[in-house]
């Protein structure tokens, strides 16, 4: 299979990650802090950013990496930095050898800096480029719901594997798609789950585990009979996607279940695994463009599970204009069939406004 050294260190890297970022769910003091734009990032988004990137540079150190977060904040903050330290240092895959097969251990605060400052590239249409978000769904991980380890790799602008690792979500393919999954089950209850794709390959999903990665299985998206059936997946936050226009799009289509609110990419996998039928992400204000890495690995998974994506205007998403998607406004994501009928009415509800 084309890039399955890729995929399988990508997958165990995200699935270290998570390990990470549930050992700091676990701690009542999350070492939240405030950013700029006043989004929320905590240990846990630093040090899985950290352990990613230095599985990246151990296996392929010519690629660039465009990662959401930047260390500067912790240079000037050294009890922060020591606390995702220590996270750093007692986070590694029980199973030995595929720990080893990431490159053993960060050996100094100093080198995780590094690491955490290797995302800088400006990103683009040429080479190889991972893009990392390292939680995606900050406010979802503290609330206790979805988030998700994102990772995905473009050459010349084009995805090739995508990667995401869904702590809170059920393992099971067919449960019930629900928002509070993780808030009501534990890890041994089959909680945790890895998507997947290879372009061209098809999409997978498996249980997360704590060490060795688990069998997987290829998912589809759930053909649509009757579009007044579907269920559509948004955004728990209103200032990320606009919950009113969301639900008139609903409406004209006749759809009359309500919406599954879940934080992060957990909801392009859910439609991708036919939990959920639809993902609609329409802009709240049209001056805010989309990070590559809120998207990069979810467009994959969906497209190889048969869906198409793309944004309000029809166009496919552009991951080769940088950090953003400067072409793109919003998202829509559906089975490939009914997916011209869904950006319609899309369509329709935002030239009427
Ligand atoms: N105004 C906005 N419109 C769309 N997405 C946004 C906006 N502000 C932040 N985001 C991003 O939405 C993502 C979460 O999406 P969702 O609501 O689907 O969980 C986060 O990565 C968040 O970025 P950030 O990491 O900077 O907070
Ligand atoms: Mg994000
Ligand atoms: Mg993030
Ligand atoms: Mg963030």
């Amino acid at each position: 299979m084309p890039y399955a050294k890729e995929l399988r260190i990508a997958q165990l890297a995200v699935q270290r990650a998570t390990l990470l970022t549930k050992s700091v769910f676990h701690t009542t003091a999350k070492g939240t802090v405030s950013k700029e734009d006043h989004s929320p990032v905590t240990v846990g988004d630093f040090g899985a950013q950290a352990l990613i990137i230095s599985a990246l540079r151990h296996h392929f150190p010519d690629d660039e990496i465009v990662a959401e977060e930047e260390a500067a904040e912790l240079i000037a903050n050294k009890p922060l930095s020591e606390r995702i330290w220590s996270y750093v240092q007692a986070t590694m895959l029980e199973d030995e050898s595929a720990e080893q097969e990431l490159g053993g251990p960060i050996q100094s605060e100093q080198e995780m800096l590094d690491a955490i400052d290797m995302g800088k590239s400006p990103g683009g249409a040429k080479g190889r480029i991972w893009a990392i978000d390292p939680i995606d769904g900050t406010k979802g991980f503290l609330r206790g719901g979805q988030y998700a380890v994102c990772l995905a790799l473009m050459v010349d602008g084009d995805v090739k594997v995508g990667v995401l690792g869904c702590p809170n979500l059920p393992v099971d393919d067919s449960a019930p798609l629900d928002a509070h999954a993780g808030e009501n089950q534990t890890d041994a209850e089959g909680k945790g789950v890895i998507f997947s794709a290879v372009l061209g390959e098809g999409a997978t999903s498996g249980a997360l585990s704590r060490g060795a990665l688990s069998k997987e299985a290829p998912i589809h998206m759930k053909p649509i009979e009757d579009i007044t059936q579907a269920t559509f997946c948004e955004s728990v936050e209103s200032g990320h996607s606009s919950h009113s226009d969301q639900a008139a799009i609903a409406k004209l289509l006749g759809i009359t279940k309500p919406s599954v609110r879940m934080d992060s990419q957990a909801k392009y996998g859910s439609i991708a695994r036919g939990a959920g039928d639809l993902y609609l992400r329409l802009p709240v204000r049209a001056d805010y463009e989309e990070k590559i890495w809120d998207h990069a690995a979810g467009d994959l998974i969906v497209r190889e599970a048969g869906g198409e994506v793309t944004d309000v205007t029809g166009k496919r998403l552009d991951f080769t204009l940088g950090r953003t998607l400067k072409a793109n406004k919003g998202v829509v994501a559906a089975p490939k069939a009914v997916h011209g009928k869904i950006l319609e009415a899309v369509k329709q509800v935002l030239s009427s406004k």
